[in-house]
């Protein structure tokens, strides 16, 4: 088993003490299995970018188990001590469900479904952040570094000056910063963006997201900006006049080192062979893996699929769509219903078009460990990511990262983040179906020797960007702050 395990293989009960580095999110970076009762890593970017950086460092995370009433003690858990935040079914509904995924995300990807407003779901979050941001302050030692993650959490750094003010402190937004227009519907704007003002820095995926978050504060809070730096007015307790906070892009990555050992192990590329074989070794495997969720353009990559199978442009016969897709936010009604508009439409094309031997689309409604993941990126001749709006988008890096064998075409939207570093891809708007249905053939017959300068170019990107290039960039910059802070 590879050091970024998916099984539980330390487990203690002993307490945290202080850190001098603490990460917060939402979730912690484990589930807990419902068949043996043993944490597992959690899938998801989040996890996957972060783990590496605390198992590093020695720090403590603190955030959600998982499960809504569990009151569980901190634990270690493969180098990292895990302290958890209590969550009721009652804030898993309001602040979780409701405000951070039936408000703000769909608010922050453009409102592709509306955002609902509720002073209820308001009320709770801010109760939540609280105790997230009580969390940290009790877990992180005198003067240490806080770090922040996610639109759960926005609070969170406002909060935590407050209790702790000898802390530095950090947030990372991993989903996009809307358009002013757009921002300026949420009731509570002035105080989101208080409560990220906290922070001393505030990182973005994209240019484009830092530029929309320091319009915001110019129009809402009237404070001064500047080449992304903010102008934050002290409190008396603080002793008053200005501090600065920086807003700025720090694009995240993945750990290219592990999907190359694994893209490189024999087990792993046997796994990819019995993958094809299994799909009855189709000319071409086309694969699309998202969380099952509305921004991802899952809808409209298979409408410009079932289209290209309707006109005959592709035979079932030669090419298979393999999509994963993860379960997600199950009890948010926009997920319930796109899930049955989904498998509906796989429905569709399946009965239209398989014949006994080949099937049109292989519809998994699952979620799979890493080994499992880059054996399907090995096996897909095209990787398919079509997202509406994402804030970066791993998949799309962690394909890259594993095609070893320099093969593979990548399609790629450019509403995600990932397309602002991956110019070598298909660059698509899923918006676009007839644009979207030449990008798929053309990729299906690009010419080796294009596929693979193109392939060369992405993998040069990924890897001279890693995920510890990123944490190093962001969290060198934090120390910058506290430095000047402290001489200030
Ligand atoms: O915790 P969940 O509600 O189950 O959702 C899973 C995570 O999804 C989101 O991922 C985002 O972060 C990725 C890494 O930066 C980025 O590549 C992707 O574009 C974003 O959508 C979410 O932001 C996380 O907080 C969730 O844990
Ligand atoms: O069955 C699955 C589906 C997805 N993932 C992982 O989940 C993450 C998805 O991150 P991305 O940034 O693409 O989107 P998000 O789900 O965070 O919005 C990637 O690391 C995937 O490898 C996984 O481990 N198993």
């Amino acid at each position: 088993m590879s050091a970024q395990s998916d099984h539980a293989t330390t487990h203690s009960d002993h307490a945290t003490t202080t850190a001098d580095l603490v990460v917060v999110s939402n979730r912690l970076p484990v589930d807990r299995s419902a068949e043996d009762d043993d944490w597992r890593r959690s899938p998801g970017g989040l996890v996957a970018a972060l783990e590496p950086v605390l198992q590093q460092s020695g720090g403590a995370w603190v955030g959600w188990p998982g499960q809504p009433g569990a009151e569980i003690e901190p634990f270690t858990f493969d180098g990292m001590a895990l302290v958890p935040v209590v969550l009721s079914e009652e804030d898993v509904e309001l602040y979780y469900e409701g405000f951070s995924n039936d408000t703000i995300w769909p608010l922050y990807h453009d409102v592709i479904s509306p955002p609902a407003y509720h002073r209820e779901w308001w009320d709770a979050y801010v109760r939540v952040n609280r105790r997230f941001a009580e969390a940290a302050a009790s877990v992180a030692a005198e003067g240490a570094t806080v770090w922040v993650q996610d639109y759960q959490l926005q609070l969170v750094p406002s909060l935590l000056r407050e209790l702790r003010p000898d802390v530095t402190i950090g947030y990372f937004h991993h989903i996009p910063f809307p358009a002013y227009g757009l921002y300026a519907q949420l009731p509570w704007r002035k105080q989101v963006l208080s409560g990220l003002l906290g922070a001393d820095v505030i990182g973005f995926q994209r240019v484009a997201d830092a530029g929309n978050f320091a319009r915001a504060v110019r129009r809402q809070l009237g404070y001064e900006t500047k080449a992304g730096s903010i102008k934050v007015p002290r409190t008396e307790a603080e002793g008053g006049g200005t501090r600065t906070a920086i807003a700025k892009a720090y694009p995240i990555s993945i750990d290219v080192a592990a999907y190359d050992e694994l893209a490189r192990r024999p087990d792993v590329q046997a796994r990819a062979k019995e993958i094809r074989e299994s799909l009855g070794n189709p000319k071409t495997v086309l694969f699309g893996v998202d969380r099952l969720d509305y921004t991802k353009g899952i809808g409209h990559r298979l409408k410009a699929y079932g289209e290209l199978l309707a006109d005959g442009r592709l035979d079932v016969e030669d090419v298979t769509l393999v999509q994963v897709a993860s379960p997600s936010r199950e009890r948010v009604a926009a997920y319930m219903q796109l899930r049955d508009e989904i498998e509906l439409t796989v429905g569709r094309i399946n009965g239209d078009y398989d014949t006994v031997g080949h099937t049109a689309i292989r519809y998994l409604h699952h979620s799979y460990p890493r080994e499992e993941m880059v054996a399907l990126y090995l096996a897909a001749d095209v990787m398919l990511v079509t997202a509406l709006r994402d804030g970066m988008n791993l998949v799309a890096k962690e394909y890259i990262a594993s095609r070893v064998d320099g093969g593979g075409v990548l399609i790629l939207s450019e509403f995600t983040g990932a397309a602002d570093e991956l110019t070598q891809a298909v660059r698509v708007n899923p918006h676009d179906i007839a644009g979207l249905k030449d990008a798929i053939t053309a990729a299906i017959e690009m010419p080796e020797a294009e596929r693979r300068r193109r392939m060369r170019a992405l993998r040069r990107r990924v890897r001279d960007h890693d995920v510890s290039d990123w944490s190093r960039s962001f969290l060198g910059d934090l120390a910058l702050r506290s430095g000047e802070a402290a001489t200030s």
